[in-house]
């Protein structure tokens, strides 16, 4: 499966999963169904000033759906973005650590709440943080561009992610999703920090892709991974956030490009209109669609499978239904 020493925690829930482990899926979706207001420069991560008490609903609500990995609410958690809220940096960097203690509780929570059930069976969740890419925080739909200009080079992106990655891993998560990665230089960023900071814990890079074949910069994900395989640190690569039309292809392309463990936890297949700020319809899965793709993105080589925008519990419920039945 091609994982590295210091992975084991991963390894062996995949394991333990029968193969293939299932993560969650949307997490602003989730929070917008319940009612929160995220159309703002924080997206999802303004509910960790305003309504936190959301978002550990939304971890046990994945969780009851049958999800393995939890993902935390700070992927638009950043700290120039509470900065320019007027918070101060102390504050900001609690709310960073909050996004991890809120879903460590959630995980808690609800394993030991399951035990009391006859008949239950369930894998102890792991707790993955999720660091969203610089387009994120820049709110201008640039991560699914990976058009970052000519002002931001290899050490402004390892300075805009260094302090938060110390914080949050300073939180005690199991293990670092990085996400939505749009090119090759953040992609390089991510693992020289990861490299730099000698962190400990296992953490998977996610691309997105908006042709189905390159990262969204263009770039080849032939290139990108030739930066991610020389790290041990990185024990996981996959594809978050693009089109589920695009998967089966990708997950056949990355078995030729790295031995790492591969993670997709495609979106519905909606498009983010980064201006507009919403999402336009396409042609996207219903939970029917995923319940019946899962099992082929499990069999072609993914070792871990959720959904990320405009997924729900439901769609975790079948895909976990269809992986088990599957096994
Ligand atoms: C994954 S996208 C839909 C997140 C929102 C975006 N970074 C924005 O703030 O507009
Ligand atoms: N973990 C984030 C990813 C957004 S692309 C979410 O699910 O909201
Ligand atoms: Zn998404």
């Amino acid at each position: 499966m091609g994982f590295e020493k210091g992975a084991s925690l991963l390894e062996d829930l995949i394991e333990k999963a029968g193969g293939c482990a299932v993560m969650d899926g949307g997490f602003a979706t989730q929070l917008e169904s319940h009612g929160a207001f995220i159309n703002d420069p924080l997206w999802s991560a303004l509910c960790l000033i305003k309504d936190p008490h959301l978002i550990k609903q939304v971890h046990l609500e994945y969780l009851e759906a049958g999800a393995d990995i939890l993902v935390t609410s700070s992927y638009q958690a950043t700290i120039p973005g509470f900065l320019s809220r007027g918070l101060s940096l102390e504050e900001g960097e609690s709310l960073l650590k909050k996004s991890v203690k809120l879903a460590v509780e959630a995980r808690d929570k609800f394993w030991d709440g399951v035990g009391c059930v006859p008949g239950n069976s369930y894998n102890r969740a792991l707790v993955a943080a999720s660091i969203g890419s610089y387009g994120a925080y820049l709110a201008d739909g640039s991560e699914y561009s990976g058009c970052y200009g000519p002002g931001v080079n290899l050490d402004k992106l390892k300075d805009f992610h260094r302090r938060r990655l110390q914080v949050i891993v300073e939180a005690g998560p199991d293990l670092l999703a990085f996400e939505t990665i749009p090119n090759k230089l953040e992609a390089q960023a991510c693992v020289e920090l990861l490299e730099e900071e000698n962190i400990q814990i296992p953490s998977w890079i996610c691309f997105g892709s908006v042709d189905g074949e390159n990262a969204p910069s263009g770039e080849s994900f032939k290139e990108c991974f030739e930066i991610l395989n020389k790290s041990k640190k990185v024990n996981a690569v996959g594809i978050n956030c693009a089109s589920p039309h695009f998967i089966e292809s990708l997950v056949c392309k990355f078995k030729e490009l790295t031995t790492k463990a591969i993670v997709v936890y495609p979106n519905s297949g909606a498009i983010w209109d980064g201006r507009a700020k919403k999402w336009l319809p396409s042609m996207c899965f219903g939970d029917e669609e995923f319940e019946l793709f899962a099992p082929r993105w499990r069999n072609q080589g993914a070792k871990v499978i959720g959904g990320c925008c405009r997924t729900t519990p439901s769609t975790i419920r079948a895909i976990s239904k269809a992986l088990k039945e599957t096994t």
